[in-house]
């Protein structure tokens, strides 16, 4: 199979996860990327059995909103009950890099916000060890020098997104070189440094299911 049939594969599958759940008063939370573009177009088809939709980008509402699906406002609903997005790595304890997209920090955010959260990848994406994938930082403007000072003190080869401006109005630092043992602690020790929004690590708030597809079928996991 290609990797755009993997992705379809698992957005089905995420579809079947949730369709049983759907209320006409659901809210459901939507990440960003190629593989939540496939989840939110065959979502389309479930229009009328569910209220609407938070998104973690400006490009996923928008794509919401061509299918006719409701957009709100994460403050006006609280929480959701799913939140569904595709990562750029993950590991056995559903720990993820996000933010390949440059969308991690609203991601991080309706992530918090839901009651789970299903990961849907293809099986490129699942990791022994994360690292591989340059870690996005999502940096304030003014402090992206310092910023990335600090990054390579902690071993990071940080690398300026050139050209991005992310739906928050800020920078991305990508970080090469960096092979992370321990996502928890890392992940809070780059949150820490001043000037520094979220970075792309998803461990504190992992994944609570990964349905993985490969060439054999989607399996279904939970944390290791
Ligand atoms: O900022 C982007 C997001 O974190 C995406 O979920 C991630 O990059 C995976 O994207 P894709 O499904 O296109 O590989």
């Amino acid at each position: 199979m290609t990797q755009d049939e993997l992705k379809d594969a698992v957005a089905a599958a995420a579809i079947d996860e949730i369709a049983p759940h759907l209320e006409r008063d659901t809210i459901l939370g939507i990440g960003t990327g190629s593989t939540a573009n496939r989840f939110i177009d065959r979502l389309a088809r479930l229009r009328d059995d569910f209220m609407g939709a938070v998104a973690s980008s400006e490009a996923s509402a928008e794509r919401l909103r061509g299918h006719g699906i409701e957009v709100f406002e994460l403050n006006s609903v609280g929480t959701v009950p799913y939140y569904i997005d595709g990562a750029d790595e993950v590991n056995a304890h559903l720990h993820m890099i996000k933010g390949g997209g440059a969308a991690l920090t609203r991601e991080k955010i309706v992530a918090a916000c839901a009651e789970r959260f299903i990961c849907i990848a293809d099986a490129s994406k699942r990791v022994e060890r994360l690292g591989d994938f340059p870690l996005p930082v999502e940096v304030i403007p003014m402090a992206r020098s310092y910023v990335a000072r600090e990054l390579v003190k902690l071993g990071a080869d940080p690398v300026y997104r050139e050209g991005v401006i992310t739906d928050n109005g800020n920078r991305i630092l990508d970080c090469f070189e960096f092979m992370i043992d321990d996502p928890v602690a890392m992940e809070a020790r780059i949150n820490a440094i001043v000037g520094v929004v979220t970075n792309g690590l998803f461990a504190a708030r992992g994944a609570d299911v990964l349905l993985l597809g490969s060439d054999t079928g989607v399996e279904r996991l939970t944390p290791a």
